[in-house]
């Protein structure tokens, strides 16, 4: 895949784009569907099948004060991308100039002038341009003129409910990982390289963690802890995690914890995916380190029952 930070004079660079527009934060099932329909269209043309989308994320930059936390790092999403059969993918600054484009300017200069689009997908709630004005309606009309085919993804939903980003994240922060898995299409992770925690695990409580440093422009799911399952090199085991500040130490740092199950090799600076699968309770402060431990000894318990269920 191609990855492209401009959109000028793509067309010279790519046979017949075939592109779908929006943030897709997340790639929820609702966005996978896009992505297909996306890709079967342009190979029915013998185009290229290209996504224009955003990054920072609009809101960022239009209301920094709503602008959101995200549901993937910008790798994350251009590596699920790739994998959907993305060919070209422009991740485009977003800026107030840009924000001022009219839908007409955007269609005619960008899609059609610059890129060569041949294809055109949306889904049925797309706005884009000036005030947001551009619709499905609006870019129909606007296909006739320029001689691209459209195709509007209908809601994608679940239980009457549709898919989108901002559910989501609703879902996140309560910490609703398996209602929100439904919805992604996978399980929420986090990934990075195990930092060094302060060593209070193996010593003082007989549960040796591996820490992971919470990327601030990212969501993670609420405080609590979690089954989970741990990716390490083609390899998965599943662990015990703790989101949270560790009331009981009265540390303030927020981060996240897994203890593997049934692992003992040492894990600083390797990197891992922790994908929670299921929540099994809030965080607590106990009244000392010997009743958190004896809670961790049942969340374990617990865990490995719940482990038994989760089939991939
Ligand atoms: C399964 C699990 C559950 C945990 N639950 C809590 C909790 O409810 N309250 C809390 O203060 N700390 C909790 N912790 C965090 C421990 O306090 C933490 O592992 C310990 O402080 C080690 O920190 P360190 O890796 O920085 O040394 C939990 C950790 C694990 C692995
Ligand atoms: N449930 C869905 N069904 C079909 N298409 C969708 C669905 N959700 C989003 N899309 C389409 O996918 C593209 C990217 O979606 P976008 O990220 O802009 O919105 P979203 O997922 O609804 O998120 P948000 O909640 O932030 O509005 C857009 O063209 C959008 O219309």
């Amino acid at each position: 895949m191609q990855l492209y930070h401009h959109w000028q004079g793509i067309k010279e660079k790519h046979n017949k784009i075939v592109v779908g527009l929006g943030n897709f934060d997340g790639l929820h099932i609702g966005h996978q569907k896009l992505i297909a329909d996306l890709v079967a269209l342009a190979r029915k043309v013998g185009g290229t099948p290209a996504v224009f989308t955003f990054h920072p994320h609009p809101l960022a930059i239009l209301k920094p004060e709503k602008s959101p936390l995200l549901l993937l790092s910008q790798k994350a999403k251009q590596n699920f991308f790739a994998k959907l059969g993305v060919e070209v993918l422009l991740q485009i600054p977003f800026d107030r100039d840009f924000a001022s484009m009219s839908p007409e300017d955007f269609v005619k200069n960008v899609l059609h002038e610059e890129m060569g689009a041949c294809g055109v997908v949306i889904g049925y709630n797309y706005t884009f341009g000036r005030y947001g004005r551009g619709t499905p309606a609006l870019l129909e009309e606007l296909s006739a003129v320029y001689g691209f085919e459209l195709r509007v993804i209908p809601p994608i939903a679940i239980e009457g409910q549709p898919v989108s980003s901002t559910l989501i994240r609703g879902l996140l922060v309560r910490g609703e990982v398996t209602e929100a898995a439904k919805y992604l299409g996978y399980y929420p992770f986090v990934e990075g390289e195990v930092v060094t925690g302060e060593q209070r695990g193996r010593n003082i409580l007989g549960f040796p963690t591996a820490n992971l440093n919470i990327d601030q422009t990212l969501l993670v799911p609420a405080n609590g802890v979690y089954l989970t399952k741990v990716h390490i090199d083609g390899e998965s085991y599943f662990g015990v995690a703790n989101i949270g500040v560790k009331p009981t130490f009265n540390t303030n740092n927020r981060n996240i914890e897994v203890h593997l199950l049934d692992f003992y090799k040492d894990l600083y600076g390797i990197h891992i995916k922790v994908s929670f699968t299921r929540r099994l309770r809030k965080e607590k402060k106990f009244a000392s380190p010997s009743e958190l431990v004896k809670q961790i000894e049942i969340d374990i318990l617990e865990a490995r029952a719940e482990s038994l269920k989760i089939k991939e």
